[in-house]
């Protein structure tokens, strides 16, 4: 385990260096992983397993959009894809990719198969945490561990494809057998992570629902909203509106973040742009400091995870999202926003 120094903190990496794909394989000879669930971490988690030589089968409920989905990915029927419980029987090692809500209800069958000597693997710190919500209380004889790609199952795919890598944080909740971390870790190599950073289950699943909620996913949201409104409202087109509100950050200023750091894409862009940016960021923090804080309350005391158990085990609740999810679309702002990437160049 190497201990990397984190802007000052000192923290535990584990590299693929001091831990390879091959030492990987080693530890994992005499596995079954059996990945139950084919939504988007399933099948991201499922082929890099399968690509990296490791012995992996699929469990998914049969007569469902996934099976399919499972079976035009090339697994077969029978032989790496099953029913949920017949793969929970064959597997050593139980991967537990359904959603956070599926979960719940299927839990109840997962545990039946848990014997003694297995392992529980979770990408999500939230069915274990917020156990009092979720009744995900694994026997005393089997691992429970975490490996939580930081992100999008997609990507995971796409970027192990192209050789590259996601990096994950990984846990140990339980070791029953002495091995949980071996175990651990060589799952991680073996999903296609780069790098390992330590965590718990409870530092995962704040951190995750916060991060989320707030920058990565919704109050991004909110602030392109809000400027792009106030910028409609004195006048300005569509066009220009969603170009300086969205386009421009993901296409030419994010990028030069994710390669080099804020300070960096703020010296190449003007110094007129410099002087505004640093005098303004500190009041956009100012004013969102106390919507964070109520964020990572509201998640630590558990109310945000009750609010996806409960919305997310309506029966209705893949049509009331995609309802959401078209208004989004439908928005001004994003209907302009398909329009302007057609115009990219490289689209024609
Ligand atoms: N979506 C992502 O990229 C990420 C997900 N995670 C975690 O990975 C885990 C899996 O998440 P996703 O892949 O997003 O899940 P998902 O929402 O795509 O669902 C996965 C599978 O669960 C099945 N399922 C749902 N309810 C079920 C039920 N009651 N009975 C049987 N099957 C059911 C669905 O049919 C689907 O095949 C979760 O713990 C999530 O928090 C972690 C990092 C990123
Ligand atoms: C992709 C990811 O890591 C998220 C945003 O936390 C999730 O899909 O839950
Ligand atoms: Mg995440
Ligand atoms: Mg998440």
């Amino acid at each position: 385990m190497a201990k990397i120094n984190f802007g000052g903190t000192e923290e535990n990496v584990v590299t693929r260096e001091e831990f390879p794909l091959e030492k990987a394989r080693q530890v994992l000879k005499d596995e079954v992983i059996a990945v139950i669930g084919y939504g988007v971490q399933g099948p991201g988690q499922a082929l890099n397993l399968k690509d990296n030589g490791f012995n992996v089968i699929v469990g998914q409920r049969k007569d469902s959009k996934t099976w399919d989905k499972a079976v035009a990915d090339g697994w077969v029927p029978g032989k790496t894809l099953f029913p949920i419980e017949e793969a929970l029987e064959k597997g050593t090692i139980i991967q537990y990719l359904l959603s956070d809500a599926g979960q719940i209800s299927v839990w109840p069958t997962v545990k039946k198969y848990l014997t003694p000597g297995k392992a529980l693997y979770f990408s999500h710190g939230f069915g274990i945490t917020y156990k009092e919500r979720t009744g995900i209380i694994p026997p005393a004889g089997v691992d429970v561990i975490l490996i939580a790609p930081k992100g999008s199952g997609t990507s995971l795919r796409r970027m192990f494809l192209q050789g590259r890598g996601l990096n994950s944080s990984y846990a140990i909740f339980q070791d029953a057998t002495g091995k949980a971390k071996e175990r651990v870790v060589a799952l991680g190599i073996g999903v296609g992570s780069g790098y390992l950073f330590e965590t718990t289950f409870q530092r995962e699943v704040y951190s995750d629902l916060t991060g989320e909620r707030g920058t990565l996913m919704g109050a991004i949201q909110g602030i392109f909203a809000a400027q792009y409104e106030v910028l409609r409202k004195k006048g300005h087109t569509p066009s220009e509106a969603f170009n300086e509100t969205v386009e421009e950050l993901t296409q030419s200023l994010m990028p030069l973040v994710a390669e080099n750091g804020m300070d960096w894409m703020y010296a190449n862009c003007s110094t007129t742009a410099q002087r505004g940016a640093l005098d303004w960021w500190k009041k956009f923090r100012d004013a969102t400091l106390p919507v964070f804080n109520e964020l990572y309350e509201e998640v630590e005391k558990g109310n945000e995870a009750q609010r996806s158990i409960d919305s997310n085990s309506q029966p209705d609740y893949r049509a009331k999202l995609e309802q959401e999810l078209k208004e989004l679309r439908e928005s001004e702002m994003w209907q302009a926003g398909a329009v302007v990437r057609k115009l990219r160049p490289e689209n024609n």
